[in-house]
């Protein structure tokens, strides 16, 4: 495999295999960018109760993320690997619960409400999906189940402040706007990407193979989660 490249406009590297993955994800990325979830997040005009419906799923997702990256730490037998990636178990739980914690009070939930709340099938597939690709996946394919989480969002807030610019204070969403745009993220994309990178060319070709379709599937499930809160997805029975 090649070295490590940039591609066009992300200010952190992506390497080869990483752009093998994105490419395996076709269309599915774009989708996941172009969602009315997301169009309506980013234009202000999402009614709380979507918003508020988002952020409760959203919060229990983050502990699966957690646990799935602390699960991987287990699975790392180089020191700096094992660290960073409980270091990023850490983060998602830290960082992101005090933005729910904020969100929380302005929409009227709290933490036992999110403890307590039913997760929705596509919320529940998709954690199950990482969590078991954690557990029983080579590392490249642990890895790669986790990657679309932290990068779609990260390009996600990259291509808005493109389009959009400075969020205003007045904008209903400005603080998951300002969130995910945070150029700390792009220190994380380097890390991940080039561990994913990494254990691929440490992988045999089968297992780079799945490691692709379990990066395709979470590509998927991101769309499926704007979507379920999109429609506010309940068990059909
Ligand atoms: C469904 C869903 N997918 C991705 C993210 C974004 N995200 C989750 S963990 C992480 C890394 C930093 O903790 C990032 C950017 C989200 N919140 N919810």
């Amino acid at each position: 495999m090649e070295s490590p490249t940039l591609t066009e406009n992300r200010p952190y590297t992506v390497p080869p295999f990483a752009k093998e993955c994105l490419e395996a994800a076709g269309e599915a990325w774009h989708a996941a960018h172009d969602h009315a979830f997301v169009q309506a997040l980013a234009d202000g005009s999402l009614d709380s109760d979507r918003f508020r419906f988002y952020q409760m799923q959203d919060a229990r997702y983050l502990e699966a993320f957690a646990d799935a990256t602390s699960i991987i730490s287990t699975r790392c037998t180089d020191p700096d690997d094992k660290l960073w990636f409980i270091e990023a178990a850490q983060m998602a739980v830290v960082v992101e619960q005090e933005l729910h914690a904020g969100y929380g009070e302005e929409l009227g939930y709290d933490a036992d409400d999110v403890a307590q709340l039913e997760l929705t099938p596509n919320n529940r597939a998709y954690q199950n999906h990482m969590i078991a690709s954690a557990h029983t996946g080579s590392l490249v394919e642990a890895v790669a189940a986790i990657t679309p989480c932290p990068w779609l969002y990260v390009d996600l807030g990259q291509q808005l402040e493109a389009e959009m610019g400075e969020v205003p204070e007045s904008h209903p969403y400005a603080e998951w706007l300002e969130m995910y745009r945070d150029p700390a993220f792009n220190e994380y994309m380097d890390h991940l990407l080039e561990r994913l990178h990494r254990f691929a060319v440490a992988a045999d070709p089968a297992a780079r193979e799945r490691a692709k379709e379990l990066f395709v599937l979470s590509v998927r499930y991101e769309w499926m989660f704007w979507d379920q809160s999109w429609t506010k997805q309940e068990w059909p029975v």
